[in-house]
């Protein structure tokens, strides 16, 4: 099993070799499972209604109307689109939130700082493997659900971490703009926790690259290889992968 993380900064930009890297993920008898992100479309779409938003230590603090938005481009714009390119690159795809049959159980960080801004709980993983069983690839938007309904803003990076880890997935793929942790401008093909907090450290490491190397360590802890790749270009074929690469063993 191989979940894959979509970020929001690739979303338009995904090239035909990603859909054929997943394809060939898939034919090597591989089950994925997608996670997508969609922060700039979120962001403009909170621009054109003149709602403000701000981010506090990299999360999007995320009030009523905020939330309400959100949702609108996650489940709705988002989801959708990236369900109907793969369904058009022969790759049959389910969309769902981390709302339906409770698949993302959530609760609030830090309702004073942050608002509606989720973390997983626990991970019902049940409707994920009924898809899979069925030869579908779930894409899922981070959108988690408390018990009394309440729905949370979830960052798509810590959400697919959570999720991976759920899964016992083999392997959890970040794809983004880049084609991977970049250092003098050359991407780092090996990464280990020292020389990645390290990298933070010295300033290297910035930005929406903090999130995911962050959720990257902590996905380690029980899934056996995350890789940083780029949508752009393709990142798997036959059998080898392009980007970063992290192993689990380099880190017990
Ligand atoms: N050392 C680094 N290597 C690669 N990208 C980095 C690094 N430091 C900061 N970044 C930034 O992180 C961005 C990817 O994070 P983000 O925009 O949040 O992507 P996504 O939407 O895919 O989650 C890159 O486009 C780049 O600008
Ligand atoms: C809490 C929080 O910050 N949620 C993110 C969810 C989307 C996301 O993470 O998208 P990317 O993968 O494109 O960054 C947000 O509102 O932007």
């Amino acid at each position: 099993m191989i979940v894959i993380k979509c970020g929001g900064s690739v979303l338009h930009e995904l090239s035909p070799s990603f859909f054929t890297s997943v394809q060939q993920l898939r034919n090597s008898g591989l089950d994925v499972v997608i996670v997508h992100g969609g922060g700039p479309d979120i962001g403009q779409l909170l621009h054109a209604l003149n709602i403000p938003s701000e981010f506090v230590n990299g999360l999007r603090k995320t009030t009523k109307d905020v939330l309400d938005v959100v949702q609108m481009v996650l489940n709705g714009k988002v989801n959708k689109t990236l369900v109907s390119l793969l369904q058009v690159n022969d790759i049959r795809a389910v969309g769902l939130s981390g709302v339906d049959d409770r698949l993302l159980q959530a609760k609030p960080i830090d309702l004073q700082t942050l608002g509606y801004v989720g973390e997983v709980v626990h991970v019902h993983v049940k409707i994920v493997h009924a898809l899979l069983r069925h030869g579908y690839v779930p894409v899922i938007a981070p959108i988690g659900m408390d018990e009394h309904g309440q729905t949370y803003n979830i960052n798509a990076d810590t959400a697919a971490a959570a999720i991976a880890q759920a899964l016992s997935a083999d392997k959890l793929v970040f794809v983004t703009d880049v084609a991977g942790i970049l250092n003098d401008g050359e991407v780092v093909k090996e990464a280990t926790a020292h020389m990645i907090e390290a990298m933070i450290a010295d300033g290297t490491i910035s930005g929406g690259m903090i999130p995911k190397v962050k959720a990257a360590l902590q996905a380690l802890n029980s899934v056996n290889e995350v890789a940083i790749v780029s949508g752009k270009v393709p990142f798997y074929k036959e059998g080898t992968w392009h980007g970063t690469m992290m192993k689990k063993e380099v880190y017990v």
